[in-house]
C-alpha cells in the first residue's frame, strides 16, 4: 500500500476553447465547480503571461467560489507575484514560461534561477502560500528545491508522456528516483504534463507521489464522454495504481 493521491484537474483549456471565440462560455469556473463536486481534490489553472486560456478575471472568481484548494500556476515574475499575493491561492507552482512556446518546455531551473528564485519562495511562503516548483526529475533541481525551501516539487512528466511504451522505462526510473529523493529529503512530490487514460498507472503507482495535475487530455475527452465520467475513470485509474 502506498497511501492516497490526490487529483488535481487543469482547467485551463476550458478557456481556450472559450477564448477562441472571445464568447462567455465554455466557462472554465463552471468546469472547475463540476470536477470539484466529481471527485477531484483541486483545481490547478495556468495565469500564462501571454493570457492565452486562463485570465486575471477567472483566477478572482477561482479564489472566491472554489471548495477545493487552488493551485495557481505562474511564472517567476513580479506581476505574477502580486497577483499570488492579492489573491493567496492554497498553492502556488512557479513554471518555466516561454511566450512563444505551445506548452510548458522543461522544467524550471531551480539551481540555475537559485538566487533570483529565493525571495520568490520566501515571499509566497511568508504569506501562507504553499510553494511548488515544476521541475524536471533531477538530483541538482531537488537539491534546490531543498535549499530554496519549498516544500513541494512537481515533477515533469512532459517527456515521459511524449516517449512510446519501450521508450518510456527509463523515464519512469528517473520519475521514480526524484520522487524517492525528494521525499527522503522532506519535500512533497506532485507529478504532472501529458498524462491520459494510457500513461497515468505507472506515474500513479510512484509510491512518493501524493497529486497528480492533469488537464489537457481530461478537457478533451470530455468532449466525447462529458467531464464528470472522465475525471471519475481518472480517479479509479489513479486510485487502483496505489
Ligand atoms: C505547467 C503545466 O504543465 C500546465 O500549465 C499545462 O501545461 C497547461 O498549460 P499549457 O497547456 O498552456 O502549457
Ligand atoms: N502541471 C501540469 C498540469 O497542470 C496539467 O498539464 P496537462 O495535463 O494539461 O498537460
Amino acid at each position: 500500500m502506498t497511501g492516497p493521491i490526490r487529483l488535481g484537474v487543469n482547467i485551463d483549456h476550458v478557456a481556450t476553447v472559450r477564448n477562441a471565440r472571445g464568447s462567455g462560455y465554455p466557462d472554465p469556473v463552471r468546469a472547475a465547480l463540476l470536477a470539484a463536486e466529481v471527485g477531484a481534490q483541486g483545481i490547478t489553472a495556468h495565469l500564462r503571461e501571454d493570457r492565452r486560456h486562463i485570465t486575471d478575471a477567472d483566477i478572482a472568481r477561482l479564489s472566491a467560489e472554489l471548495p477545493v484548494p487552488l493551485n495557481l500556476e505562474m511564472a517567476a515574475t513580479e506581476e505574477m507575484l502580486g497577483i499570488a499575493l492579492r489573491h493567496r491561492p492554497h498553492a502556488a507552482c512557479i513554471v518555466p514560461e516561454k511566450r512563444e512556446e505551445r506548452t510548458t518546455e522543461g522544467g524550471l531551473d531551480a539551481a540555475g534561477q537559485f538566487d533570483y528564485l529565493a525571495s520568490m519562495v520566501a515571499a509566497l511562503r511568508d504569506a501562507g502560500i504553499r510553494v511548488s516548483l515544476f521541475i524536471e526529475p533531477e538530483a541538482a533541481q531537488i537539491d534546490a528545491a531543498v535549499r530554496l525551501g519549498a516544500p513541494v516539487v512537481e515533477l515533469h512528466t512532459g517527456r515521459y508522456a511524449e516517449l512510446d511504451e519501450a521508450a518510456r522505462e527509463v523515464e519512469l526510473k528517473r520519475l521514480a528516483d526524484a520522487a524517492a529523493l525528494a521525499a527522503k529529503n522532506g519535500i512533497e512530490v506532485h507529478a504532472g504534463h501529458g498524462l491520459t487514460f494510457d500513461n497515468v498507472v505507472p506515474i500513479a503507482a510512484i509510491p512518493q507521489v501524493r497529486e497528480l495535475n492533469i488537464g489537457h487530455f481530461l478537457i478533451g475527452e470530455a468532449i466525447f464522454d462529458g467531464l464528470a465520467p472522465v475525471v471519475a475513470r481518472m480517479r479509479a485509474l489513479m486510485d487502483a495504481a496505489r
